[in-house]
């Protein structure tokens, strides 16, 4: 086993006809996807799909059962999945917290990627100045000083965020990241991501969710999961289709963008 370091060039994601089999069923099928410094992956399905077992694989939290995945140029089974695991911006929403912590005392927890602050451990002036950077980019700088226990879904999502982001990922995996928000939370949290796209011009990001309506506009690219199998994949204008998102929900619909963004409405 090689402690891994994060590879400077190529994809920082590569799955190659990715099978994974769990008590005699396919949950993935001959899934294949490639990722690249800049660009945002939609990842979509219907329940069931297959979405999370891939963003799993891709955030080296399993073992595909055949073919390949590398996550920032290290092979999964070639390396200390544990080290790699912290190289990646993976937001757990249910993150276990239970002291009183401060938003700014959570978001500074991703440097030493813990839950709690570890005693006595200081960050510097330049780590404190890019917690209050990425506070205010995700929108939650009147909240800085506000408990964890106190904040709302939304805020806590973004928090979330921003605590992934401060060891500088070059990749952040985001699981459904605006279910269950109202819709100034989802709008602010939209705005959020497109501001921080904008502000880490390499950072590559992957977004699992079921609903069209919560894509960012900066989205550059899809992969459409039907069964475990990959329907369409590329880039967004060519894979977000009437077509294609009808056959991925099973469903026929009509698929609009307007200023950036995708709007769906069942074909009459
Ligand atoms: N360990 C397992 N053993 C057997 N089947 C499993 C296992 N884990 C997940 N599944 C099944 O695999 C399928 C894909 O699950 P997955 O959670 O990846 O789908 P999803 O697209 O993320 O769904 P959702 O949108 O509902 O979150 C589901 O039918 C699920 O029940």
């Amino acid at each position: 086993m090689t402690h891994p370091r994060p590879a400077d060039t190529g994809p920082v994601l590569r799955a190659t006809d990715v099978d994974v089999v769990r008590e005699g069923t396919h949950l993935l099928r001959s899934v294949s996807i490639d990722v690249h410094p800049g660009q945002h992956w939609a990842l979509l399905g219907a329940n069931g799909a297959g979405k999370s077992t891939l963003l799993n694989l891709l955030g080296a939290h399993g073992h595909p059962t055949r073919g390949s995945v590398e996550v920032l140029g290290h092979r999964l089974g070639a390396v200390d999945m544990r080290a790699l695991r912290s190289l990646v911006g993976h937001i757990n929403p249910r993150h276990p917290l239970r002291s009183p912590l401060t938003v700014r005392q959570v978001v500074l927890t991703g440097l030493t990627n813990t839950t709690e602050p570890v005693p006595r451990w200081q960050p510097t002036d330049d780590e404190t100045t890019r917690a209050e950077r990425l506070i205010s980019v995700l929108g939650i700088a009147e909240r800085d000083q506000a408990r964890w226990d106190t904040l709302s879904q939304g805020e806590r999502g973004r928090v979330l965020i921003a605590r992934a982001l401060m060891p500088q990922p070059r990749l952040l995996l985001l699981d459904e990241p605006a279910t269950g928000l109202d819709l100034a939370a989802r709008e602010q949290l939209l705005t959020s991501l497109d501001q921080l796209r904008h502000d880490h011009p390499d950072l590559a990001t992957v977004l699992v969710t079921h609903h069209l309506e919560e894509l960012p506009t900066g989205t550059t690219h899809a992969l459409l999961l039907r069964e475990g199998t990959t329907l369409a994949r590329g880039p967004v204008d060519q894979v977000l289709t009437s077509d294609h998102v009808s056959k991925c929900f099973n469903h026929p619909v009509h698929l609009a963008r307007d200023h950036g963004r995708w709007h769906v409405r069942a074909r009459t």
